[in-house]
């Protein structure tokens, strides 16, 4: 079995440290490992290398075609471990692309890693459209779902499954982080706040840009907004000390 892994440039895979610049783990240092190919096609997403191979961006079902083009490299997972093992720390995100497509070899992944880190704290940044393959979810202290709003273009019938969200909003591990671009994007989260009962300490907005002005300018109506409706705000910590820049 193998991983297919973004690149930072032909051939090297994404494997960084940083501070995980989201959600309720924001200003932790993590070891990142971000996974090629998706099944959405968000317009504004801040990493299209992972899954614009074949220059089609109508949302995918099962994935675009994968393809050895520069932006991915396909390692068996040992590898990627030896990779990972090399680096210090006791957090490792996993991301993407969608993550979750890979599911069975990102288990086996996990359980080398673990083998070595038994203290491993391990999350995973998804859509919320996958649901965890059975022998991963016990390998995951936390899910960081990212559902898609109307203003990511993609339709709701792909990017908002119901069982999905309701299986992910029961469960205490999963934290909801929706992307707002406008005012009007609120208004759907509280919608399915409300259809999914998803608690307000588990429910994060962060506003949509791939740079810090973008994303301070959105952040201060947005911010209010999260304050007056009891919701959790997170910032783009990454975008600020880095820009829009790949293995940051
Ligand atoms: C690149 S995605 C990869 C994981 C998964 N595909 C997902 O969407 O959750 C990682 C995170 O970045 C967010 N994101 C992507 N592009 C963004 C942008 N332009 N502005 C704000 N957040 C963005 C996603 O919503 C998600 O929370
Ligand atoms: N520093 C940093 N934090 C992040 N949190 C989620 C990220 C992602 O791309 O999934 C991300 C990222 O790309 N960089
Ligand atoms: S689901 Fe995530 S990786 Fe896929 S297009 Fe949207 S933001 Fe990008
Ligand atoms: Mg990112």
């Amino acid at each position: 079995m193998s991983l297919a892994l973004a690149t930072v440039r032909a051939g090297e895979p994404e494997i960084f440290t940083s501070l995980q610049g989201e959600g309720p783990s924001a200003g932790r240092p993590s070891i990142f490992v971000r996974l090629s190919r998706c099944n959405l096609a968000c317009e504004w997403c801040d990493t299209a290398y992972t899954w614009r191979f074949s220059g089609d961006n109508r949302p995918h079902r099962d994935g675009v075609a994968f393809d050895r083009a520069a932006n991915q490299v396909v390692l068996d997972e040992a590898a990627v471990a030896a990779l990972i093992l090399d680096m210090p720390g006791d957090r490792l995100v996993v991301t993407g692309g969608e993550p979750l497509l890979q599911g069975t070899a990102l288990a086996r992944l996990l359980d080398l890693l673990h083998a070595h880190r038994p203290a491993l704290h391990v999350e995973v940044e998804t859509n919320g459209t996958v649901a965890p393959h059975p022998s991963l979810r016990p390998l995951v202290d936390q899910f960081n779902i990212s559902p898609k709003l109307a203003h990511s273009g993609n339709p709701a019938s792909l990017a908002l499954l119901p069982e999905r969200l309701a299986d992910f909003a029961a469960d205490a591990c999963s934290f909801f982080k929706f992307v707002i671009a406008e005012p009007a994007d609120f208004d759907e989260v509280l919608r399915l706040q409300a259809e999914y009962a998803i608690p307000g300490e588990r429910l994060f907005v962060m506003p949509e840009g791939t740079s810090s002005e973008v994303v301070r300018l959105r952040s201060v109506w947005l911010a209010d907004l999260a304050c007056r409706h009891g919701l959790r705000f997170s910032d783009r910590l990454h975008i600020h000390l880095y820009g829009d820049t790949r293995g940051t």
